[in-house]
């Protein structure tokens, strides 16, 4: 049962909501002490407990700041629901990142802004408000071995971790990606009014002691002959291309791809739908397939790197890593 009064577990990382301007002009930095305290508008009769396990722009996280996480949260002990407010540009590897490797019985919820809190209309606040009664509601609630793992909350919009991706630049409508969102909240008269528009599904865990394995994406386009690929080949204990279209590639791939022995994972650069091994012309999804290529499903690159890089850390042979990715066992 969850505790009462409800305790939030606010965990701050950084990132714009955490940022504002430098007085000498040199552009948004995160601050030391984030400029959202523990009082959490509209939850009041909440306990707050704080964290600032990083305190930093979101392209300066690493997945060993993500396992820092997991671990941070894994220990929570009499919490009802957790809050990571985050930097909006990696945002979705961390969620999916603890979506792999983090079971705990409260609802985790990520977050960010796109305006830092001294502009016109921040949307940090709201943010922050709309993922703590996500955190807290008892729909988000999971049951140990399922549950809706890490969420995502935008702009009233609640995201699978899996699916979730950041889809503009600069606008306070950041994130979407394909199917779009799992659920909604909104402020009612009488309170929050959150609804779900699908169940929880059975999770599956790669949770590594250490991130011992290099992974390299590599990003396709018309007329590449595999320029970089013997190098990252040779650095890394895996690959995840992002190819093109349903997962396919310049003929000039093909004979790489046949000839090592490392995982190469195929993803793709178009913003939504899975790999499928159609095309047999030379470097089609088909004959990449044949040719040892893992597709990735319908993962983006970045974050079936993150997958990959869990499975090598495990150790996992390379047909237990195709069967993950082949079976969708994420
Ligand atoms: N809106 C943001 O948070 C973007 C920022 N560059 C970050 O990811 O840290």
């Amino acid at each position: 049962m969850p505790p009462t009064p409800a305790r939030l577990a606010l965990i701050h990382t950084g990132g714009t909501i955490a940022s504002r301007p430098d007085p000498g002009g040199a552009g948004l930095t995160p601050q030391q002490a984030p400029q959202l305290t523990e009082h959490v508008p509209g939850l009041e009769d909440v306990q707050v407990q704080t964290y600032q396990p990083f305190n930093l722009p979101s392209p300066h996280v690493t997945p060993a700041h993500m396992l820092e996480l997991a671990r941070l949260i894994g220990g929570l002990e009499d919490v009802s629901g957790a809050v990571i407010t985050h930097g909006t540009d990696t945002l979705e590897e961390t969620a999916f990142f603890l979506h792999l490797t983090l079971l705990c019985p409260f609802p985790v919820v990520l977050t960010g802004s796109m305006r830092h809190a001294a502009e016109l209309s921040g949307d940090g606040p709201g943010n922050l408000r709309d993922a703590a009664q996500v955190a807290l509601h008892p729909a988000s609630r999971a049951t140990y071995g399922t549950g809706r793992g890490p969420l995502v909350v935008f702009g009233g919009d609640i995201f699978d971790a899996r699916t979730v991706t950041k889809v503009h630049t600069s606008a306070v409508d950041a994130f979407g990606g394909y199917p779009g969102p799992i659920g909604r909240i909104d402020q009612g008269a009488g309170g929050p009014a959150l609804r779900y528009f699908a169940g929880p599904e059975v999770r599956h865990l790669y949770a590594p002691p250490e991130l011992k394995a290099k992974v390299e994406v590599l990003y396709a386009y018309a007329g590449w002959q595999g320029e970089g690929f013997a190098e990252a080949e040779a650095r890394a204990d895996g690959l995840v291309i992002a190819a093109l279209g349903t997962g396919n590639l310049p003929a000039e791939l093909l004979p790489l791809i046949e000839a090592t022995h490392k995982p190469v994972v195929i993803a793709t650069r178009t913003h939504a739908g899975p790999i499928l091994p159609v095309y047999g012309y030379a470097g089609g999804g088909a004959t990449l397939r044949r040719a040892g290529a893992i597709p990735a499903s319908f993962l983006n690159a970045h974050k079936a790197r993150l997958l990959l890089l869990l499975l090598l850390s495990l150790g996992l042979e390379q047909s237990e890593v195709r069967r993950v990715f082949e079976d969708g066992l994420f």
